[in-house]
């Protein structure tokens, strides 16, 4: 029997991201500081059979049918450009919040490109892989090999793998989805049109008080269109920022995800505590950011 494999889908943060404009095909032109959380959901692989998928956790009933989903879509387009690819049953546990600004569905559709990627012996950089990631959707690419970097373009382009310390946040979501297209359209660009740049180069392996300060210099251009949308954001950002030894708060992507920074591990976890209590029903996590 060919053993499982498996591997960890890490939620994704963009600690930064500046919407530079909007392209004749409507997408947008992003520049954001992209690090991964010790936090995720999982998925196995079970070589063998046809393509199928079997998704268990808190979250699952959550995250649409099963035709529809990210896992499925990424191993199709895989499958569609690698002729007798070996494929099998996914068991996907999700345990992140949906439509939530932190990439879960695209962690897991890069998870399973890496899973196929093993099982058929194709590299991460195999260009096959490397498409259908693409064309899954714009967070994938960012998402396939999981650590922190700058991505640029609509999300295909990478920057080179960063050394940054690690982060020590808390993640508050107030378990409301928000839709990624609605943002942008909140945003109101037209084709064409942008907003000041400003490129926040990320200094080789810069100290937690570099990069802190690095971090109060920029923003996220989605903030305030999200914001419109879904109230509960600025009171996620409120609380969190009240929170004892809060250095930093700032929406994840197009929300409803928030983070908070915190000197250490401590201090993170006491915060969580405290939000917790004031808002016993939200999804609140303590976790490590790099
Ligand atoms: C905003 C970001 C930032 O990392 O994160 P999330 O909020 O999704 O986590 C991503 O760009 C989201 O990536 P992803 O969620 O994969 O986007 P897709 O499914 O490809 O696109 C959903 C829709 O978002 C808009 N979109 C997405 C990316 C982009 N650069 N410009 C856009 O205008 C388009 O309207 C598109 O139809
Ligand atoms: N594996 C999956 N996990 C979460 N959402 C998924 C998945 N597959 C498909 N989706 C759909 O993708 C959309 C975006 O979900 P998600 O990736 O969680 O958003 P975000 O990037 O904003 O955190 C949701 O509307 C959801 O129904």
């Amino acid at each position: 029997m060919p053993q499982p494999l498996a591997t960890r889908a890490p939620a994704k943060i963009n600690l930064t991201l500046h919407v530079l404009g909007r392209r004749a095909d409507g997408y947008h032109e992003l520049e954001s500081l992209v690090v991964f959380a010790g936090t995720g959901d999982d998925l196995r692989l079970e070589p063998g059979g046809t393509l199928a998928l079997a998704v268990t956790g808190p979250t699952a009933l959550l995250a649409g049918s099963h035709a529809d989903n990210l896992v499925m879509k990424a191993a199709r387009l895989l499958a569609e450009r690698v002729s007798g690819l070996k494929v099998g049953t996914f068991c996907l546990t999700k345990r992140l919040p949906v439509a939530a600004g932190i990439g879960g569905g695209s962690s897991d559709a890069a998870a399973a490109l890496r899973l196929l990627g093993r099982l058929n012996s194709l590299p991460l950089s195999h260009p096959a892989l490397r498409e259908a990631a693409r064309l899954t959707g714009a967070d994938v690419p960012v998402c396939l090999e999981p650590r922190a970097r700058m991505m640029r373009g609509a999300g295909e382009d990478l920057g080179p793998g960063l050394s940054l310390p690690r982060l020590f946040a808390v993640l508050v979501n107030p378990r409301v989805p928000v839709e990624t297209p609605a943002v942008f359209k909140a945003l109101g660009l037209q084709p064409g049109q942008g907003l000041p740049a400003a490129a926040h180069p990320v200094p080789e392996a810069p100290s937690p008080d570099a990069l802190l300060a690095l971090l109060k210099n920029t923003r996220n251009d989605l903030e305030p269109p999200a914001l419109q949308i879904q109230p509960l954001i600025g009171e996620a950002l409120g609380l969190l920022r009240a929170t004892d030894g809060c250095r930093l708060v700032r929406m994840s992507g197009s929300g409803a995800t928030v983070f908070g920074l915190y000197d250490d591990c401590d201090a993170a976890a006491r915060a969580a505590r405290q939000f917790r209590r004031l808002r016993p029903d939200w999804w609140v996590k303590a976790t490590s950011l790099r």
